[in-house]
This record gives C-alpha cells, sequence and structure tokens, in this order.
C-alpha cells in the first residue's frame, strides 16, 4: 500500500471511495435520475430480481425510448417512475420527487401533477362514457384546477390539446366511436392535461398496426417539441430507434446499450442522421459487454485492460 493512502483518514478513504470529492454528482443536472436501481419481488417464495442495480438518468426535454426482451424490466422500471410501485434498494428521483421517500399523499400528488401516463391498452386510458374532451378535463377537474373560473381554462385547454395532437375532430366522440390510433393520441392529451414533468407510455403502439403506430410516434414528437414534454416510452417496437434520438436497451435489470441519432445540418441545408452504439457505464465504472463480443473472443471471467491515450483497450485473458 502507497504512503499517500497510508496518510489518509478513514472518514477521508470513505469520501474518496464514494467519490465524494467535489465531483458533479451522478445525474446532478438530470430530471429523472435512477441510481442502482433493486426491485425483487417475492413470488411464492421465489424471488424475482426484475432490476438488479439499475442506472439511468434523463434530462429535461429528452424524448427517449426504452427497449429489451420479454422479462428484462421494461414496465418495473417504468411502473416505478409512475410512482405506482416503490424500488426495494437504490435511489431514484424525478424533479424533486424522492420515488423511495414519499408518503401516501406525496405519492397521489405526484401521479395526479408530476407524471402522466399511456397504457397499451386504448380502453384503459380513457372512460368510455366521457367525450374525448370530457377525458381530457377530468385529470384537471380532480386536480382542482377544472373548478368554477378554471372550467373554461380546462375546457380551453382541452381543446388545444387535442388540436395539438390531430384528434381535435373527435373531441365530442366517445372512445368506442375512435379508432385505436385516435385513442392514443386523446390519451396522449389525458395524459398531459395536467402539465407534468414527465410522460410515461407502456407499450402505447403495442396494440396498433405499423402506419398508425408511426402516427403516434409523430405524436410524442410533437408534444416534445412543442410543449418540451420529456417523454419515456417503453417499447417493442423494432422501428423505435429511428424514431426517438436516444435508445436505451435494458438486460437483465440493468441499462445495457444506448443508440443516439443526431441530425446535422450541412452547409448546403441537406440533413444527414447519424447513428451511434454505446454500452452504458454505469455509476460504478461498470460497462456490460455484449455477449455475442464475449463469446467471439472467448472472454470469461477476466479480461486485461489498457489504458491508452485516448481509449481503453479490453483483451482476453493471456493464457501464460
Ligand atoms: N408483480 C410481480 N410479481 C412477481 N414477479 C414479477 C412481477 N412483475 C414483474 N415480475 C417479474 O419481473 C421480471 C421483469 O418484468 P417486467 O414486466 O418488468 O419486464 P418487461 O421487460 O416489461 O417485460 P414485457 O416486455 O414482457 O412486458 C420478469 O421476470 C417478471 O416475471
Amino acid at each position: 500500500m502507497s504512503t499517500e493512502v497510508d496518510d489518509l483518514t478513514l472518514d477521508e478513504l470513505r469520501r474518496q471511495v464514494a467519490g465524494d470529492q467535489g465531483r458533479p454528482r451522478f445525474g446532478q443536472d438530470a430530471l429523472i435520475v435512477c441510481e442502482r436501481v433493486v426491485r425483487i419481488y417475492q413470488a411464492e417464495g421465489v424471488e424475482v430480481q426484475a432490476l438488479q442495480g439499475l442506472d439511468l438518468t434523463v434530462t429535461k426535454g429528452e424524448l427517449m425510448a426504452l427497449v429489451g426482451a420479454s422479462g428484462s424490466g421494461k414496465s418495473t422500471l417504468l411502473q416505478i417512475l409512475a410512482g405506482l410501485d416503490v424500488p426495494t434498494a437504490g435511489k431514484a428521483r424525478v424533479g424533486e420527487s424522492d420515488l423511495l421517500g414519499m408518503d401516501a399523499k406525496a405519492r397521489l400528488r405526484y401521479r395526479r401533477e408530476v407524471v402522466g401516463f399511456v397504457w397499451q391498452q386504448t380502453a384503459r386510458n380513457l372512460l368510455p362514457f366521457l367525450t374525448a374532451r370530457q377525458n381530457v378535463q377530468l385529470p384537471m377537474q380532480l386536480a382542482g384546477t377544472g373548478s368554477t373560473g378554471g372550467r373554461r381554462a380546462a375546457r380551453a385547454r382541452a381543446v388545444e390539446l387535442l388540436d395539438l395532437l390531430g384528434v381535435a375532430d373527435c373531441r365530442d366522440r366517445r372512445p368506442h366511436q375512435m379508432s385505436g390510433g385516435q385513442q392514443q393520441r386523446v390519451a396522449i392529451a389525458v395524459a398531459l392535461a395536467n402539465r407534468p414533468d414527465v410522460l410515461l407510455a407502456d407499450e402505447p403502439t403495442g396494440e396498433l398496426d405499423s402506419e398508425t403506430a408511426a402516427q403516434i410516434f409523430d405524436a410524442f414528437r410533437t408534444v416534445n417539441a412543442e410543449l418540451g414534454a420529456t417523454v419515456v416510452i417503453v417499447t417493442h417496437d423494432p422501428m423505435v430507434a429511428g424514431e426517438v434520438r436516444r435508445t436505451v436497451a435494458i438486460r437483465d435489470g440493468r441499462a445495457a446499450m444506448e443508440v443516439l441519432r443526431r441530425t446535422a445540418t450541412e452547409a448546403d441545408g441537406t440533413e444527414t442522421v447519424t447513428e451511434h452504439e454505446y454500452a452504458m457505464l454505469d455509476s460504478a465504472g461498470r460497462v456490460q459487454f455484449p455477449r455475442q463480443f464475449l463469446e467471439a473472443l472467448g472472454m470469461e471471467h477476466r479480461v486485461e485492460l489498457l489504458l491508452e491515450r485516448d481509449h481503453i483497450q479490453v483483451r482476453p485473458e493471456e493464457s501464460h
């Protein structure tokens, strides 16, 4: 052990290990911060680790998708962000709300005002006996903004949102008088009624054909661009990476890969879109390699790391 380390007090060492050296905290400027989130379910005496130390940050104004195989933990994460489920361990915050520390009252307020939610099942998003406009007004009335003087404002906002989402013509129709795609666009308006910080959607195109699904992604892009809404979409849809700027792949309860699309405008005005795939580096410095990479090079148990000037080399263990 070097003398430098010997000279440190236990407290100093602890602080150093925790990375608390005046550096910015993980996700300091982000709207959504998940740090080492664990969610364990107990089902008939068997433990299922749905989330296994997941790290994720989402910046205000982002439009991003979470993808992953069935059972990878996407819905669990979304339920936690929606305030409908609580992590077993870790840290999770949306804006000022600590998702592990909220009491029942704060949780209710969080669900009504901080997040909006769109479900896969079109029927689950809307009340069947109310018109599109009444459905959009309802969350405002429940939050108290629809009473007396506010009622006219709520009505105007409902019409405005339906217009923005291209379903103004459906305002006086009940859900059964609308197509699945129209219902989902009204559902997005309902979710946005109370101006939430975050809009969450779980497989919002799951029941729709690909053409209608493209319209729904278009609707998410519109509310992201026009209203500045931060949008997180969970989907199986393989087309999604082409529809949003950022796609995060969840694997085995952790964020594993990320695809970023960037649009650059050339001097002559033509736009080019580039796509880059990244492995996620978690708050503890861990990277998960794609299985096929490890198998191709026979990497198992141990790898050799070499620091180069501008990259890190990862090599298979030498057989000595
Ligand atoms: N309430 C629950 N009780 C027990 N186990 C659960 C519960 N909810 C989810 N799980 C388990 O947790 C793991 C992650 O489930 P989750 O629904 O988050 O995955 P997903 O990626 O959303 O899958 P899908 O795409 O099929 O919806 C799975 O193994 C699932 O069986």
